[in-house]
């Protein structure tokens, strides 16, 4: 038998299931957990094989390959092969450090990531020994014996064996909009595919059990276009952040080249002069800057992780950082999820079991998983005994109705339930007589009455199923006989009011966006402290462009009996208005909203489509932790802020003005080994940013990401420090009259403090007296700082061409760099002051 399943046949739904068994050489009765791992080596994990994490060694020679790293090394074993064999070792020293500290933060980061990530990593149901049971989708292999229900992604290709009421949506693979019927048994066009399932489609409605016949990448539509890959367009703070890199390293080119040819053109050594504008470029190139956002984020995920909120996609991490307004649907994250059954109701509005009782045969047979089924399962227990199902319409949350045909001690009983107004339109009788207007119009009113008590209520209806069984259509739920209503109680959870406010207080709106009754929307809007003045409906906004829209959703903060597609429409009304927002939800209802909000949220155990198009995950359905996510978020992004203004400002500052110092002097303002010590310990003062604290002030409201703001700041700080380094040129130089080797050391010294200690300005708006750093970050940077200043001292200093300079220089020197902060501390409030149009 072929390795590859791909090799088995292009067109599997034409085979037959007993086919399929020969050749993948299995049976109808599921695999074995032993037969199953051998199969998982043979043809690999069911998942897109090229997401692999590299390994260290792979790591290392990425970043050795990188044009600057080669020329270094090159330029090092030159030296060291032509003389210069301490000046070389150093060169190669430093750079064997950096691609070190680099391989080994970030690799750290990226595991620690990857770990969270995967726990919460989508699963699969299959037949393993004999039983149905949990396991990670990629461990899905052919052979094996599928179970899917509505509100799973399809995991992999597989031929159905038995299905009820099932349905696929295939938009994401074939184009095609509207789910399709899928059910067993041979096609008689050969491309007609309503046998198979396809890797990446979601389950509409209903359940399947299907052989799985393809994984991974041997499936017809590989991993790409599904809604399983996890290929997502970078956010604008991905975006923005690269153009950033981009930037700076475009300068750093011209300015090298500039510097490069005026020396050669004005006669200076060339091998000299090249050394030179390498070790400036590398001193220029935010080099740090993937792994400071890696590592920062990767952080940031863990602390979030120990809060019980998992990222799966870390940029995500500064998207709820700026988050202005969270859509939210209201079972479970505004309420408990423990709805319980409280009423049953005959048609006339007296206590009767019956209603609940229909209500438990249909949630039970019909296997649907939401949380008013669960509750009437367990408000009437065993009540399916001597009841089999025959037939069944799952239910659709467009038409907010579902069905049951089931066979019992009654006969044959179709049993329709959803919402009330749906369910009372298609009901022509009552168990006393005839159903007119007035009695629809004293139901409803009923239904508004519990509301108003905080009861939400469904409607039960039934029809004698007269000749044979089968499945259900659309058609057949008409002519119903109203049995009652079901009242259940789905109380707000103690928290929530708080969690809102606090919400609130921090900068993000919250909005209610339910399928549920308006009356029962508005009851609770104002019981957890919303604006409940207007609710609108579904109906309302149908009505409404999307234009109008956008201006109706700034107002209004609940609504009700929305479909799913209006839940995405409001995001994206909301998102007209450059709001940022997130949306919280845990149905197949909820998916395409989640699509299509700027940070997708989800909890733990939530449908599959609803998990796969989340971008986070709560390990715990609350508000609380959402208001603890933004928090952790907001700190995060404000640690990579730290080091976006460092490189901008400061280091770049500093760089600068030694490229205009080499080509004015007539001696190198500073040796390529000195640039690259310099550069290194500067590295090193960053370690500890992605681990400081962060002030109150700073995560108070939504933090966005903005280049303009990034600008103004270095179009601050950059000259500022500029003018402080032709300052010391200046006093060094006339004042002090010194020699090129204490010109060098002694702005070696000042470049180094100027720039690691303006970290000490730079990472909070408010003054750094009133906000130490973390232990950490005080630790890297003054670690750094006492290196820089004592290696000049010591006899390792003559090897990089340090000399001691006279005490009245380095006087001189610390003077210039008090200054200096004092200045750049004066300066910040300008440089940090943000225009209303940000
Ligand atoms: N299993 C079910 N049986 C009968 N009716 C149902 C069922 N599920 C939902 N409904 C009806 O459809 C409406 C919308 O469904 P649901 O409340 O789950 O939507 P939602 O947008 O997820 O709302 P929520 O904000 O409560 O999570 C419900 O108010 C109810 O009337
Ligand atoms: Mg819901």
């Amino acid at each position: 038998m072929p390795d590859s399943p791909a090799h088995a046949d292009n067109h599997f739904w034409r085979l037959s299931p007993d086919e399929l068994c020969r050749r993948l050489d299995c049976t109808l009765a599921g695999l074995a957990a032993a037969d199953a791992s051998g199969r998982l080596d043979r043809f690999g994990p069911n998942s897109d094989a090229a997401a692999r994490t590299e390994g260290a060694m792979r790591a290392i020679l990425r970043r050795l390959l990188e044009p600057l790293s080669l020329i270094l090394l090159v330029a090092g074993i030159v030296s060291m092969l032509t003389g210069d064999e301490i000046g070389g070792l150093i060169i190669v020293l430093i750079l064997t450090l950096s691609i070190g500290l680099d391989t080994v933060q970030e690799g750290h980061a990226i595991r620690a990531a990857e770990v969270l990530r995967r726990s919460v990593a989508l699963k699969a149901e299959v037949k393993r020994d004999g039983t149905f049971r949990e396991i990670d989708v990629d461990h899905v292999v052919p052979g094996d014996i599928l179970r899917v229900r509505a509100g799973d992604i399809i995991p992999a290709d597989a031929l159905i064996l038995q299905s009820t009421a099932f349905t696929a949506g295939e938009a994401a693979l074939t184009g095609e909009p509207y789910p399709v019927q899928k059910r067993a048994g041979a096609v008689t066009d050969p491309d007609d595919t309503a046998n198979a399932l396809f890797r990446g489609a979601v389950a509409q409605t209903g359940e399947a059990i299907a052989l799985v016949v393809r994984t991974g990448r041997d499936t017809v539509f590989g991993t790409a276009a599904s809604a399983l890959a996890e290929a997502q367009t970078p956010s604008p703070f991905e975006r923005d952040l690269r153009e950033f890199g981009l930037v700076i390293a475009r300068a750093t080119l011209a300015l090298v080249l500039v510097v490069l040819t005026v020396r050669v053109v004005f006669g200076r050594p060339v091998m000299d002069s090249l050394l030179f504008s390498v070790a400036l470029a590398v001193g220029l190139t935010p080099e740090l800057l993937p792994m400071i956002t890696t590592v920062t984020l990767s952080r940031g995920a863990l602390r979030m992780a120990g809060r019980k909120v998992i990222v799966k996609r870390l940029a995500a991490i500064h998207d709820l950082g700026a988050m202005t307004v969270l859509c939210t649907d209201k079972t479970g994250t505004l309420t408990s999820a423990e709805i319980t059954l409280a009423k049953s109701l005959d048609a006339d509005g007296k206590d009767d079991a019956r209603a609940a009782r229909l209500g438990a045969i249909a949630a039970e047979l019909g296997g649907d998983r939401g949380s008013l089924d669960a509750a009437l399962v367990a408000g009437q227990s065993n009540a399916s005994q001597g009841w089999s199902l025959a037939g069944r319409q799952a239910f659709d949350f467009s038409r907010r109705l579902g069905s049951v045909l089931a066979t019992g001690p009654e006969g044959a009983l179709l049993i329709v339930k959803g919402a009330p107004e749906t369910v009372l339109e298609l009901c022509t009788t009552q168990r006393s007589g005839a159903m007119d207007d007035d009695a629809r119009t004293a139901a409803i009113a009923r239904v508004h009455q519990f509301a108003a008590e905080g009861l939400r209520c469904i409607a039960i209806a039934s029809r004698p199923w007269t000749g044979a069984t089968r499945e259900v259509e659309t058609e057949d739920e008409t002519d119903l006989v109203f049995e009652g209503l079901c009242a259940f109680a789905d109380p707000p959870k103690p928290t929530a009011a708080a969690a809102i406010a606090r919400l609130a207080a921090s900068g993000v709106t919250l909005k209610i966006l339910s399928g549920d009754d308006p009356v029962v929307v508005k009851r609770l809007a104002g019981l957890v402290g919303l604006n409940a003045d207007r609710v609108l409906s579904g109906a309302d906004i149908a009505e409404l462009s999307d234009d109008a829209l956008a201006v109706q959703v700034q107002s209004t903060d609940a609504y009700g009996r929305l479909a799913p597609d209006q839940k995405s429409r409001i995001v994206k009304a909301l998102q007209a208005s450059r709001a940022v927002v997130g949306f919280l939800g845990d149905g197949i209802n909820d998916a395409p909203a989640l699509k299509a909000a700027d940070i997708g949220l989800s909890v733990d155990g939530a449908s599959g489509v609803a998990q796969a198009a989340a971008d986070i995950i709560l390990l715990a359905s609350d508000l609380e932790v959402v208001a603890d996510g933004v928090e952790e978020g907001r700190r995060t992004f404000a640690n990579i802020l730290k080091y976006v203004r460092m490189g901008a400002s400061s280091n770049f500052g500093n760089m600068l003005s030694m490229a205009i110092a080499s080509i004015a002097l007539p001696f190198l303002p500073m040796l390529p080994t000195q640039i690259l010590l310099n550069n290194l310990l500067y590295d090193l003062s960053e370690l500890g940013i992605p681990f400081d604290q962060v002030s109150p002030a700073a995560t108070a409201q939504p933090q966005v990401w903005s280049m303009r703001r990034l600008a103004r700041f270095a179009a601050i700080m950059g000259p500022l420090s500029s003018v402080f380094d032709f300052l010391t040129f200046g006093a060094l130089l006339y004042l002090f009259k010194a020699s090129p080797e204490e010109f060098r050391t002694a702005w070696f010294i000042e470049s180094m403090a100027t720039q690691i200690l303006v970290i000490f300005v730079i990472r909070t708006n408010g003054r750094p007296w009133r906000n130490w750093p973390d232990p950490l970050l005080s630790a890297s940077s003054l670690v750094a700082l006492l290196v820089a200043m004592v290696v000049p001292f010591t006899p390792v200093g003559a090897w990089f061409g340090f000399v001691t300079p006279p005490p009245i220089m380095m006087a001189g020197i610390v003077l210039l760099v008090v200054v200096y902060l004092a200045c750049a501390e004066s300066l910040k409030p300008f440089a940090i002051r943000t225009g209303r149009k940000d």
